[in-house]
């Protein structure tokens, strides 16, 4: 993998001087609904603008054909984020709910219906959760390859803890249905 923060190192929460250590943090960006880049990139800046995370690379951007969607959804925009943090798992997701909410995400009982934007936590470090409110590391995306395939792209030696390489696991899924768009790209601030 590439190389993680010590995971000694510590920040100090400013309010109550807990420490924390650094972790590093994948998620996962998709839209397809709406301005699909305007909402990826509207994710990016406001996973950068969030205390405590430090976003370290984004990768290109891919255009999928939808997995388990109802007929008919629009492809999506996907890329994935790389950041270091010292917020707990927790927060991260707390904070990821709300920027989906902030990019006018509307949520419905369907399965998987089109949205503006989804924002995912992939791994954070080796942290496991096993609980339905906040699985890591996610339980699906070992074998998406709308999150491996542009993983990949930023970190070739990435890995899911507990489940594996992300290049095996690319070998196993192949890239079908994910197709590189090298005329939309992300800027990180
Ligand atoms: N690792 C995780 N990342 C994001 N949400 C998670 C995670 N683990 C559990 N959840 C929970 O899943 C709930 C539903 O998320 P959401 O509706 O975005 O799922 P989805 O993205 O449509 O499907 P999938 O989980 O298959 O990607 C969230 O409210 C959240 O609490
Ligand atoms: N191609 C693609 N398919 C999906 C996606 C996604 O981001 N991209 N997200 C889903 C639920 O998180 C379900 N299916």
């Amino acid at each position: 993998m590439t190389e993680s923060p010590n995971p000694n190192i510590v920040d100090a929460d400013s309010l109550t001087g807990e420490m924390h250590p650094i972790r590093r943090g994948v998620i996962s960006i998709g839209s397809n609904l709406g301005e699909r880049r305007h909402n990826l990139q509207g994710a990016l800046d406001s996973l950068a603008d969030t205390p405590e995370v430090w976003v370290t690379d984004v990768s290109p951007v891919y255009e999928t054909e939808p997995v388990d969607s109802p007929e008919g959804v629009r492809d999506y925009l996907n890329a994935v984020v790389l950041l270091d943090t010292t917020l707990s798992a927790q927060m991260l997701l707390e904070r990821a709910l709300a920027v989906e909410a902030a990019y006018g995400r509307e949520r419905t009982d369907a399965v998987n219906e089109a949205r503006t934007l989804d924002v995912d936590l992939i791994v954070l470090g080796d942290r496991r959760s096993d609980e339905p409110h906040l699985r890591l590391p996610h339980p699906r995306a070992g074998e998406r390859a709308f999150v491996l395939v542009p993983w990949l792209d930023v970190e070739p030696d990435a890995e899911i803890p507990g489940v594996g390489p992300v290049a095996e696991l690319v070998e196993k899924t192949g890239r079908d249905g994910v197709r590189l768009r090298e005329d939309i790209t992300l800027e990180v601030q």
